[in-house]
Order: structure tokens, then sequence, then C-alpha cells
């Protein structure tokens, strides 16, 4: 198992967000986190990227317990978070945004890491010197995650990555998110879009109040009627005219 997560509760101060959630992610797998408004989705990731200190249970990464570590030594032992809302930093262009994406890494690998991005998002080299901030929504969220994958990451945890994208752009980026997994890359990805997310997904985990209320193949909760009428409702119902 690459990732172990047991009995995981998470505080913001006296405030539970996490209620004993247990998920594990196979080497390889794309595993896909939905649940609505305020169920705890960002927060499970913060806990892991290790930026939500107030926790209690086990993260097993490789066997290892990594709960409670500095984000940047949870960066160097292979795990990149891409937050909601891409974060791309407006004012430095996109080739220093890749740069501080492979912040911890050495010069040569920064290098590596440029040419990667580029020759899988053209657009991107295209547009090198740009501010990032000058960027279409959709270009930002492929230089996200263009930055994340700088370290070449193990496990990437991609938060919302369809968030305010057209419908053309969120395929795209699907294709993006099924080509990074086919290289290799294990993948969790929190989405609102759960259709797309369990399409693209090996298994998905419901998550309600901060609690996991189920857990299928993704294929399988895309059939499940409780899963559909309370998170892929739109999907079902028949247009009102
Ligand atoms: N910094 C914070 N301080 C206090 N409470 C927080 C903080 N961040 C999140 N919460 C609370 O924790 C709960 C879970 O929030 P979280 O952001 O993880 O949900 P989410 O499933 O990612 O929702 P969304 O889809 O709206 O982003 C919510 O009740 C939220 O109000």
């Amino acid at each position: 198992m690459l990732l172990q997560v047991n009995h995981l509760d998470a505080f913001y101060g006296r405030l539970q967000a996490l209620w004993d959630v247990s998920v594990e992610v196979e080497q390889g797998e794309i595993i896909a986190l939905i649940g609505s408004n305020g169920a705890g989705k960002s927060t499970f990731l913060k806990s892991i990227a290790g930026s939500i200190k107030h926790t209690s249970g086990e993260i097993l990464f490789n066997d290892r317990d990594i709960r409670g570590g500095k984000p940047s030594k949870i960066v160097g032992s292979g795990i990149v978070m891409c937050p909601e809302g891409r974060q791309v930093f407006p004012r430095l262009s996109v080739r220093e945004n890749l740069r501080a994406g492979g912040y911890l890494a050495g010069k040569e690998q920064v290098e590596a890491g440029y040419e990667r991005a580029y020759s899988r998002f053209p657009v991107l080299k295209e547009r090198a010197s740009q501010y990032a901030g000058t960027l279409s929504g959709g270009e930002q969220q492929m230089l996200a995650i263009a930055r994340a994958l700088m370290v070449a990451p193990t496990l990437l945890m991609l938060d919302e990555p369809s968030l305010g994208l057209s419908p053309l752009f969120t395929e795209k980026i699907f294709e993006i998110i099924a080509d990074i997994q086919k290289e290799g890359v294990t993948i969790i990805l929190v989405e609102q879009n759960a259709v797309m997310a369990l399409s693209v997904a090996h298994r998905g985990y419901v998550i309600q109040n901060g609690r996991i209320v189920s857990t299928d193949t993704g294929a399988n909760l895309l059939k499940n009627e409780d899963i559909i009428s309370q998170y892929l409702g739109s999907r079902t119902k028949p247009a009102v005219r």
C-alpha cells in the first residue's frame, strides 16, 4: 500500500473537521474523494500535506508515519498537493512559478522539470515569460499542475482541479490527469464534479460531515442510487420544460 490513512481525526482549534477517516491508496491508482461543500475534502488533503497540525491517527506513506511532519519534508518524501483555486504566483512569470515548484530540487532536476512541463503543456512554453496572473483560468490550472509535478512526485493530490473551468477545459484537465496516472504517478482527486472524478477514478470515497460514508470502485459509485441522488443528481434529473 502506498498510502494508508488510519482513523484520522483533524481539528481547527476546538472544531473537529475529520472523524475517524480511513483511506487506502495503492501505487498507481486514481482515488476520488467526493462530498458536498464543507464535508472535509480539503482538510483531508491538507492533513496529509502537513499543513494541518492538529490531527490524530496514522498517515502511513510507504509504511512510515508522516503525520505531523513538516510540509517541506512531506514534499521531499514524494507527496505534492495542488491546492484549490490554483494559487499560482500572479506576479511571477510562468517559468518562475515552475522554478518555485522545484525549489526543493537540484538545478538539474529543475531543468528536466521545465522540459517535462513544456512538452506536456506546450502553451506554457509559449507563455514562459508571461506573468502567471495574466493567463486564462484553464492555463493557470495547467501551470498549477505543472508546478506540482516539478519535483516528480510519487503521489499527486489535486484539490478541485476543474473549479471554474469551462466544460471543454474541464475535459482537457481530466485527460491530463489520466495521462499523469499512466506515467506512474498515483493521484488523489478531490472534486465537486463527481461524475468526471468517478469516471477516471479506480476507486472513490464519499465523505459527509467529516466522515467516510461510502467507498467502492468509481464505476460502482456511479451506479449507486444513493450517491446518484445526493451527488450526481443533475445527471439523472430529466430536463424541466
Ligand atoms: N481554517 C479553518 N478554520 C476553521 N474551520 C475551518 C477551516 N478550514 C475549514 N474549516 C471547516 O472545516 C470543515 C471542512 O472544510 P473543508 O474545507 O475541508 O471542506 P471541503 O469538503 O473541502 O469543502 P469545499 O468543497 O467547500 O472546499 C468545514 O466545516 C469548514 O468550515
